[in-house]
């Protein structure tokens, strides 16, 4: 059936070399969101996100995207409400894109793929001493989902764009010391919210996805900026990091709830 398609198209997939049987594997990340069978929830809260720029830290080509990290050790910047029990704390964003405009985005709305996702990653330091220890629990993890469509220049995102050339190749990193990510979340507060989990190894069901109903828009130039950036290190054979996306997964037997009618 379609599982079983699934979990060969994961083993097979050259980019995520994902062992054939993740531990339970019931939870899976990405999926495609059908609009119709998500169910409004009305005892979701508006999700709350205070973030503080001075907690930049760096950019970080970590050979599968790049990565902005922050400095997690307060609860300087954080998010609570939404479908979250207690406040998690930002500790990395970063995204998934295409070669091409056509695909890129790990979940899908409708099936319909966005050209770009990006992710904020946040982990719950009330309950779990460390993020690698949140990283390996059911409510460890809350990433925000925003879907990018091509459209217009994004302002924000340039000061990003901007720093790219620097971390071209693998293992590179550069200082980044003031930006404040909700630049990049859309001001409309409807989202969908799900079970699931990491996209990228260790592949764990650790997440509550949080995705923004409502994408923000870039410009092709800003699009062609991430496709610049190389999955090898300097000296390597050259390889454009592009379609560093998962494949979609089964949803199994989960519901997908809206913040919105
Ligand atoms: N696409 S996603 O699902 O939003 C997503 C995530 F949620 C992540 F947490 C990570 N992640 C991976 C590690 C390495 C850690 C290395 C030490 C052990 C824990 C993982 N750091 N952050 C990640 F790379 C990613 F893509
Ligand atoms: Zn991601």
């Amino acid at each position: 059936g379609a599982c079983c398609s699934y979990r060969l198209r994961n083993a097979l997939h050259p980019l995520w070399q994902s062992p054939l049987s993740i531990p339970g594997g019931s939870r899976q990340s990405p999926i495609n969101i059908q609009w119709r069978d998500s169910i409004y929830d009305p005892f979701l809260k508006p999700l709350k996100i205070c973030y503080d720029p001075t907690t930049c830290l760096h950019i970080w080509n970590n050979g599968y995207s790049f990565l902005v990290e922050f400095d997690d050790s307060t609860d300087k910047s954080i998010i609570v409400g939404g479908p979250l029990e207690n406040q998690y704390r930002l500790k990395q964003f970063h995204f998934h894109w295409g070669a091409i405009n056509e695909w890129g985005s790990e979940h899908t709305v409708d099936s319909k793929f966005y050209p770009a996702e990006l992710h904020l990653v946040h982990w719950n330091a009330v309950v779990y001493p460390t993020f690698e220890e949140a990283v390996m629990e059911g409510n460890g993890l809350a990433v925000i989902g925003v879907f990018l469509k091509l459209g217009a220049h994004h302002e924000g995102l340039q000061t990003l764009v901007d720093a790219l050339p620097a971390v071209k190749h693998k293992d590179t990193v550069i200082e980044f010391d003031v930006f404040d990510p909700s630049c990049l979340i859309p001001s409309c507060p409807d989202y969908w919210t799900y079970a699931g989990s990491l996209t990228t190894p260790p592949l764990t069901e650790s997440v509550t996805w949080i995705i923004k109903k409502k994408p923000i828009e870039v410009d092709e130039n800003q699009l062609e900026a991430f496709r610049m950036l190389l999955f090898t290190s300097d000296g390597e054979e050259e390889k454009r990091m592009v379609d560093n996306f998962r494949p979609l997964q089964p949803l199994m037997n989960r519901t997908v709830r809206s913040s919105f009618q």
